[in-house]
C-alpha cells in the first residue's frame, strides 16, 4: 500500500487526523511532513488546490493537505480561509468584537482536504462543514479558535468537548470521512 504524506505545519491538525483515521474499520496509514507552504488569496477551494499542488511538487509523490476556514454569516463568510491571520492579530476577544452590532453570531467551520496523486496532477477536494456560533471564549485554549466556536445543538465549545466528541462532529471529521471513502474506492 502506498503511504500518503500529510503535509501540514500544524501539530494539532495532525493529532486530530490521526485520531479520526485510527477509528475506522479500515485504518488509513499516513505519514507527515511539516512544511509551511505559502497560501494564496482566493476562495477556500482555490487556496486548497494551490497548496496541495505545491506540496505534491515538494514531496514528489502523493500528498494530502488540509485548509480550515472559519466563516461568519454576518460577514458573508469572512474571515474564511484568512482566519489564521485574524486569530493571530485579534485573539478570541477580537473575533467576538468583529460581530458586535450584528444580529447574528452564526458561523460555520469549513475543512477542505485536498488529495494530489503526484506533481502535475490536479488535486481533488473533500469538504466538511460544521455549523455553529461565535461565543465568548470557554474552555482550554489548546487549539486555535476552539474556545470561541460552539457547534449548534451541543451547548459546548469545541474546546470544552472531550476530543472524542469533537472528532465525531467536527468539520475535519466530515471532510476526512469523504476522503477516506474516496481512497477506499480508488486505492493508490
Ligand atoms: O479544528 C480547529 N479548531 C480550532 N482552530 C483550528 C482548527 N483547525 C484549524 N485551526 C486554526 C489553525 C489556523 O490558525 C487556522 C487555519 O489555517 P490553516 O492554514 O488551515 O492551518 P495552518 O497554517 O495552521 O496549518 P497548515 O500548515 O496545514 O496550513 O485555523
Ligand atoms: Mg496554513
Amino acid at each position: 500500500m502506498t503511504v500518503l504524506t500529510f503535509v501540514t505545519g500544524n501539530a494539532n491538525k495532525l493529532r486530530e487526523v490521526k485520531q479520526i483515521l485510527s477509528n475506522g474499520d479500515r485504518p488509513l496509514e499516513i505519514q507527515s511532513q511539516s512544511l509551511d507552504i505559502d497560501e494564496i488569496q482566493g476562495t477556500t477551494q482555490e487556496v486548497a488546490r494551490a497548496k496541495c499542488r505545491r506540496a505534491a511538487e515538494l514531496i514528489n509523490g502523493p500528498v494530502i493537505t488540509e485548509d480550515t476556514a472559519l466563516c461568519f454569516e454576518a460577514l458573508k463568510g469572512l474571515p474564511g480561509p484568512y482566519i489564521k491571520y485574524f486569530l493571530a492579530e485579534l485573539g478570541h476577544e477580537g473575533l467576538n468584537n468583529l460581530l458586535v452590532g450584528f444580529p447574528t453570531k452564526n458561523a460555520w467551520a469549513l475543512c477542505t482536504f485536498a488529495y494530489c496523486s503526484g506533481p502535475g496532477s490536479e488535486p481533488i477536494l473533500f469538504e466538511g462543514r460544521t455549523d455553529g456560533a461565535i461565543v465568548p471564549a470557554r474552555g482550554p485554549g489548546l487549539f486555535g479558535w476552539d474556545p470561541v466556536f460552539e457547534p449548534s445543538g451541543t451547548g459546548l465549545t469545541y474546546a470544552e468537548m472531550p476530543c472524542e466528541q469533537k472528532n465525531k462532529l467536527s468539520h475535519r471529521y466530515r471532510a476526512l470521512d469523504k476522503l477516506r471513502a474516496y481512497l477506499q474506492e480508488n486505492a493508490p
